[in-house]
């Protein structure tokens, strides 16, 4: 069944790399087609060979960033290496206008502020059972440098702290099964349906 309206609610995942983000979402968008949506970010980075305009991302100049920034158009906005990155309001709107629920992959620094703008989705936290736990899976991943993993392991302590919170998360799923972490993933995602 289609969601109703008041099912549209967009929702936030956060929790550090290698939490499992990825592959928890992976699996829900192959159980449910079409349900969910991710919005366009705006970004000033060169697109790469392949990517599309309107579609990848939406491109943008420094100058038009900025203006986008001064006009409170974004929800969230980051700036990593020399580029910035954001998540504007409309592109969220569209993925409603679509009958879709939005589900925003975010991190603390973006979850801080969506907690300041107008929008009000569904918080979730994913963590690992613990970081010796997230350094292994970082490392049987083989997608990241050495220096990448030790950034990303600092940064997840942050990311841990900040979670404990009171009142930030709404629900926190600790990825140890993952057949029992997809369970509660699903009920939270698709709670009609529970
Ligand atoms: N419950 C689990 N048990 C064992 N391994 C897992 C589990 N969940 C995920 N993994 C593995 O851990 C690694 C990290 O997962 P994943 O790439 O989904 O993390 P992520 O949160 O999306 O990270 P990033 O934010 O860097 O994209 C992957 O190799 C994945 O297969």
């Amino acid at each position: 069944m289609a969601p109703t309206a008041s099912q549209l609610t967009p929702i936030v995942i956060s929790g550090p790399s290698g939490s499992g983000k990825s592959t928890l979402l992976n699996r829900l968008l192959k159980e449910y087609p079409g349900r969910f949506g991710f919005s366009c970010s705006h970004t000033t980075r060169s697109p790469r060979p392949g990517e599309q305009d309107g579609r990848d991302y939406h491109f943008t100049t420094k100058e038009t960033f900025q203006k986008l920034v001064g006009e409170g158009a974004f929800i969230e906005h980051a700036q990593f290496g020399s580029n910035m990155y954001g998540t504007s309001k409309k592109a969220v709107e569209d993925i409603a206008d679509k009958g879709q629920i939005c589900i925003l992959d975010i991190e603390m620094e973006g979850v801080k502020q969506v907690k300041q703008s107008s929008l009000k989705p569904r918080y979730l936290s994913l963590q690992p059972p613990s970081v010796e736990i997230l350094e292994q899976r970082l490392r049987g991943r083989g997608t990241d440098k050495e220096e990448s993993i030790l950034q990303r392991l600092a940064q997840a302590k942050n990311e841990l702290e900040f979670a404990k919170t009171p009142g930030v998360f709404e629900k926190v799923i600790v990825n140890d099964d993952l057949e029992k972490a997809y369970a509660e993933f699903k009920a939270f995602c698709v709670p009609e349906e529970q």
